[in-house]
Parts: C-alpha cells; sequence; structure tokens
C-alpha cells in the first residue's frame, strides 16, 4: 500500500490562456431526491468550486430553487424530464450518479438509465445510494474501467459482500479485481484501489464525521476528472486535497462543515498549481 504525499497534487496544473469553459470539462451530476435535496446541492458546490468547466445536476424539482440560490453557476434538469436529461447526458466528459439519490424505484430506473447511456468515453462516479442500488440488483458495469466507486465502509461491505472487521488489503485488492472498476473506501484513512495499485490517504480528522462530507469528495472527483487526466492519479489528488483542506479548517474548527471545504478549494489549489 502506497502512502499519498502532498506530491499527488503535481496534477493540478496552471490553466492555459486560451482556455474556456469547454476546456475544463462537462460535469453531469445525478441525485437528491425530495428528502436529501442537500446531498446533491454540496456535491455540485463542490464540483464547481473544484473547476469544472460546465456542471448539470439532474435533480428532483423541489431541488431546483435551493440549487440555484446556492450555486448559480450550475444548470439544473428535472430528473423527469427524460429528453432533456438524454441531450445533457449525451455531451457529458464525467458523470457522477448517487449524492442523495435514495434507493426507491425512480432511483433504481435512473441508475439503469445512466448504464444504458454511458459511452466508453464517460467517466462515471456511483456514490452513496447509487452503490447501495447496485448492490442490490444485478446489472452489470457498461465501462468498469471508466467506473469509479467512493463507498465508505458500510457501503462497501454491502457492494463487495466483505464484513467491515475484514476489509483487508489483500481481500479489498482481490473484489476490485473482479469489478474493475476504482474503488474509494472512504474511512477515517481512506484507501483507493485500481487494477494495479493500493493507495492510502494519510490525512483527515474526525472533524470530518458529519452527513455531507462524502457527498463533497465525489463532487470533488467529478471535478477533477472533467478537467485532468483521467486516471487514479487525479482521484488520488482529489481524496487527499479534500483531506488536506479539513486538516486546516480543524485547526480552529471543532467540526468541518463539508460546505467550507468546497469553499476553500480555488484557493488551495492556487496554492498547490504548476
Ligand atoms: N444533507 C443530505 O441530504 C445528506 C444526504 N445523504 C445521503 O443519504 C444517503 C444514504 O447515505 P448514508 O451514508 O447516510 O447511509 P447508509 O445507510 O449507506 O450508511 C450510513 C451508516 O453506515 C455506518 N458506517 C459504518 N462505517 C462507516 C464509515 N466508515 N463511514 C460512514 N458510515 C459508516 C454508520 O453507522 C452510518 O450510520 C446517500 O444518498 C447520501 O448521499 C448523506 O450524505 C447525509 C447528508
Ligand atoms: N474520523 C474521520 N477521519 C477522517 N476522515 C473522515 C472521518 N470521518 C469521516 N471522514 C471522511 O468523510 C467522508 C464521509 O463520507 P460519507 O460517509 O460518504 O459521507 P456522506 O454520505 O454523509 O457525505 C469520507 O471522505 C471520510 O473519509
Ligand atoms: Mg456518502
Amino acid at each position: 500500500m502506497q502512502t499519498l504525499s502532498k506530491e499527488c497534487l503535481s496534477i493540478i496544473q496552471q490553466r492555459p490562456q486560451n482556455s474556456h469553459k469547454g476546456t475544463f470539462g462537462r460535469t453531469v451530476l445525478i441525485g437528491g431526491n425530495a428528502q436529501f435535496g442537500g446531498a446533491i446541492i454540496m456535491s455540485t458546490e463542490a464540483c464547481v468550486q473544484a473547476g469544472s468547466g460546465l456542471t448539470t445536476v439532474i435533480t428532483d424539482s423541489t431541488n431546483h430553487p435551493a440549487l440555484h440560490a446556492r450555486m448559480p453557476e450550475a444548470m439544473s434538469v428535472d430528473w423527469n424530464d427524460r429528453q432533456l436529461c438524454d441531450s445533457v447526458i449525451a455531451t457529458a466528459d464525467v458523470i457522477l450518479i448517487g449524492p442523495g439519490l435514495g434507493e426507491d424505484k425512480k432511483s433504481q430506473e435512473l441508475l439503469s438509465y445512466i448504464f444504458k447511456s454511458q459511452t466508453k468515453d464517460q467517466y462515471l462516479i456511483i456514490d452513496g445510494s447509487a452503490i447501495s442500488l447496485f448492490a442490490k440488483g444485478n446489472e452489470a458495469l457498461p465501462y468498469p474501467e471508466m467506473t469509479v466507486f467512493t463507498p465508505h465502509q458500510m457501503e462497501w461491505q454491502r457492494l463487495s459482500g466483505i464484513k467491515i472487521a475484514d476489509q483487508t488489503e489483500e481481500i479489498n485488492q482481490a473484489v476490485q479485481q473482479e469489478l474493475q472498476a476504482t474503488i474509494v473506501l472512504k474511512s477515517h484513512q481512506t484507501e483507493i484501489y485500481d487494477d494495479r495499485n493500493a493507495f492510502q490517504n494519510p490525512l483527515g480528522n474526525p472533524g470530518m464525521a458529519t452527513g455531507g462530507t462524502g457527498d463533497t469528495l465525489a463532487g470533488m472527483i467529478a471535478g477533477f476528472l472533467a478537467q485532468f487526466p483521467h486516471s487514479v492519479e487525479t482521484i488520488n489528488a482529489a481524496v487527499y486535497l479534500h483531506s488536506y483542506i479539513a486538516d486546516q479548517l480543524a485547526q480552529d474548527n471543532y467540526v468541518v462543515l463539508p460546505t467550507k471545504i468546497s469553499q476553500a478549494l480555488p484557493y488551495w489549489m492556487k496554492k498547490f498549481e504548476k
């Protein structure tokens, strides 16, 4: 297992002068039912602040006013408007599904719809409710090598069948080999598994144990993959920076609000740019 260090942030490059919003990727986020609207709003905030060029959110229409008020940079689509969903998804570079999605019939239909829509060049990040739904169903991933799962230990137990107490590197890696997707296994020391390597994040703190911290990480990973190389190094950088910023905030905050991590992203990305 390799321990991540600050060097992993070297993927954050100075932006070219002749760039425009199209240069930094189109990201589509899907989630947020009537109960969990906050989750997709937090993912959106992270994604936009992480630098995704264009961000569109497919969510329950009850969330639209709050989303617009909080993040006018993001566009929103009613998840019942299939025609508009089709056109938005067709142009996406990165798709994130799951934060606050819920696990009812509608949520399951949306996950199946995304599996049918994904093309070979689109990265798909599967988080939160979408992991639990995938674990319950029997659908195959369309493009495993272009898929990232971001489970916490309980979601990983559901997905892999490995009890939390038995989630060792060797056993986790064996399940990764079966799934073929990249796994971001979140805990107080998050681990990342791809088909060749395992990495451990040494940063993070208990102030992060607040609902929404994982929704924020998922949005950051999406925003990073939208603009930086499609590689595990980009995912590592998002995981490391998320905890790095949280550790900065924890120096004088007992609780680290997820939205504060997002708000600090542009500042720290500027500090670390190469
Ligand atoms: N403001 C919001 O709208 C929020 C919505 N959320 C959404 O709620 C849905 C359900 O997700 P939850 O994760 O709450 O529910 P889950 O039922 O999937 O898992 C939560 C439980 O797992 C257990 N657990 C064991 N190890 C853990 C670990 N390392 N990290 C976290 N939990 C661990 C904990 O006891 C915890 O109560 C997701 O779609 C999620 O995105 C949550 O993110 C909370 C905030
Ligand atoms: N004690 C802790 N130390 C370090 N990181 C933590 C701690 N508790 C939670 N985290 C981090 O917070 C995030 C929680 O993710 P998750 O459980 O999916 O939250 P949510 O779904 O509520 O947004 C993960 O990135 C995890 O690594
Ligand atoms: Mg979560």
